[in-house]
């Protein structure tokens, strides 16, 4: 008899935490709600899921959802409202509010950003450099790594961009001259991945030629990153189960692999051994470690962070360029033009001839204009604002898309024609409407980096070979949150004439 009374009793408890939990959060759905009611907007189709469904709605039409976003714009003006679930995301498409929220340190990274702390509950990029909220932490990092992306270093970092390069151009051999189209975004992704592992971490494993475990692991650790962002609420299901498991070893084996290769670089400082030049040599030989600066798991936490932010990003940049290559013949013609008069038939890339590749700069920075791989980014208001005639109440988070802003007339002529010579003439207005790598003191601090090895890698393609796109490659982008060509970037490989 007391059992029965006990269990009416908890299940009475427990159904009034559920109603009370619920009401609260219909409270607190109701304020947030009410709090932007006054800024234009898509109508919320469900109280509690705000605009989730135009997710859905732009996985159905295949955009990316950042193209959807471009059209709630051009719908509801520079500035909108969107709500997902429990969130209020601020969309804001006007130069002076980019310098204002990305030039002033106030403004810091919101909430949002906690989502890639940890995949699956195994710890991901948890406090690294993009993903750290406290600003006088995150600056305390980032001075350490600052010197390792001087020009003088990036000198240094030549012989591994040379390297890896050399390898996706043997990778590619046996594709040459076949009459069948291949696909290069995964050598692009491997090339990327093997300059990461060995500029910036010492990594001797071969990740471009063989079948290699780590490859497989930042792949499904990527693929688990995408799932939680996108799909939360898979994980409810068992089928989901399995996949779950497999990112967790995944993550877990990346996270292994970070604190080994720091573990024998911090013995070798200690022994008072030469470290070698890579990215992480450089850090440890600059980092104070009576200060504490860095301790293991915020390392690993920047290891991981070096390979979301520095590999796929690139490697969706060259794959995007290698497209818009593929259908403008008169600008890839000025581009092998200019390959071939600045190395010719040189074996190793000097940073000297990559700073004489001008064209193929202005060719990288138009692809980036339209096809960024980072789509933009997201502040939490310090105060008050009235942005375009609308007030923002502080602590909103405002995403800023250099998506949207490269595609409007306002800021850019003709602006989805791809033309790399618009940054020569005085046309556009790129200032704060152009910020690929971001902008103020939070930008990409592998920029450079980057735009090095693309030109490397490129380089290294055309002096070796001709491509031709396959007429069924698509000049799509596809929304892996980053942002990749559509197919693969399907291309037949000749020998050089
Ligand atoms: C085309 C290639 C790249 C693009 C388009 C790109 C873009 C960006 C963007 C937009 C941000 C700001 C993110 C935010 O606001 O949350 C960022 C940050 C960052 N990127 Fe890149 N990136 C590229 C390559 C690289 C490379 C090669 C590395 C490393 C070698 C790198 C390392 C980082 C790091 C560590 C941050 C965080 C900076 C900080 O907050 O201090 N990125 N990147």
């Amino acid at each position: 008899m007391l059992t029965i009374i006990l269990l009416k009793y908890t299940a009475l408890v427990v159904l009034a935490v559920v109603l009370v939990a619920f009401l609260a959060a219909c409270v607190f759905l109701y304020r947030l709600h009410s709090r932007y009611d006054h800024l234009p907007g898509p109508k919320r189709t469900s109280f509690f899921m705000g605009n989730a469904s135009e997710f859905r709605s732009a996985i159905e039409r295949q955009i990316p959802f950042i193209q959807r976003m471009l059209e709630l714009q051009q719908e509801f003006g520079p500035v909108y409202v969107i709500f997902f679930f429990h969130q209020a995301f601020i969309s804001v498409a006007d130069p002076a509010t980019v310098k204002e929220l990305l030039m002033n340190d106030i403004h810091t990274k919101p909430d949002s950003y906690k989502v890639l702390y940890e995949v699956y509950g195994v710890r991901f990029m948890g406090k690294g450099l993009v993903t750290e909220q406290d600003h006088s932490k995150w600056y305390n990092h980032r001075k350490i790594f600052n010197p390792a992306f001087h020009r003088k270093h990036l000198m240094g970092l030549m012989s591994y961009f040379n390297t890896s390069s050399d390898k996706l151009v043997l990778k590619l051999k046996d594709d040459v001259d076949t009459g069948k189209a291949v696909p290069l975004m995964d050598g692009f992704s491997r090339t990327t991945l093997d300059v990461i592992a060995k500029a910036g971490f010492g990594m001797t494993q071969e990740l471009i030629l063989d079948e290699s475990p780590f490859v497989e692991a930042v792949e499904t650790s990527f693929q688990g990153m995408r799932n939680q962002f996108r799909k939360p609420y898979d994980l409810i299901f068992p089928s989901h189960w399995k996949f779950r498991r497999e990112v967790q070893r995944a993550v877990q084996c990346l996270r292994d692999t970070g604190e080994e290769l720091i573990s024998k670089s911090r013995k070798a400082l200690l022994m008072g051994e030469d470290l070698p030049n890579n990215i992480l040599g450089i850090i440890m030989k600059y980092s104070n470690p009576s200060e504490d600066q860095f301790d293991m798991e915020t390392m690993v936490d920047e290891f991981l962070t070096f390979f979301v932010a520095g590999q796929e990003t690139t490697g969706n940049l060259l794959g995007f360029a290698m497209v818009q290559l593929g259908g403008h013949p008169e600008i890839l013609k000025r581009v092998r033009d200019e390959i071939d008069a600045v190395v010719g038939d040189k074996d190793f890339i000097e940073y000297e001839d990559v700073m004489k590749m001008e064209y193929t700069l202005l060719v990288l920075k138009e692809t980036l204009r339209l096809y960024s791989p980072a789509v933009g980014t997201v502040r939490r208001l310090a105060y008050d604002m009235t942005v375009c005639g609308h007030h923002i109440p502080a602590g909103s988070s405002v995403q800023m898309s250099h998506y949207i802003m490269a595609r409007m007339e306002k800021f850019f002529k003709n602006p989805l024609t791809f033309d790399p010579e618009r940054f020569l003439r005085d046309e556009d207005k790129p200032l704060y409407a152009y910020f690929p790598f971001s902008l103020g003191t939070r930008s990409c601090i592998g920029q450079q980096f980057a735009l090095i090895e693309a030109r490397v890698i490129l380089a290294k393609l055309y002096q070796n070979y001709d491509f031709k796109l396959d007429p069924t490659q698509s000049f799509g982008i596809l929304d892996q949150i980053t942002l990749k060509p559509k197919g693969q970037c399907m291309n037949y490989i000749y020998s050089r004439q």
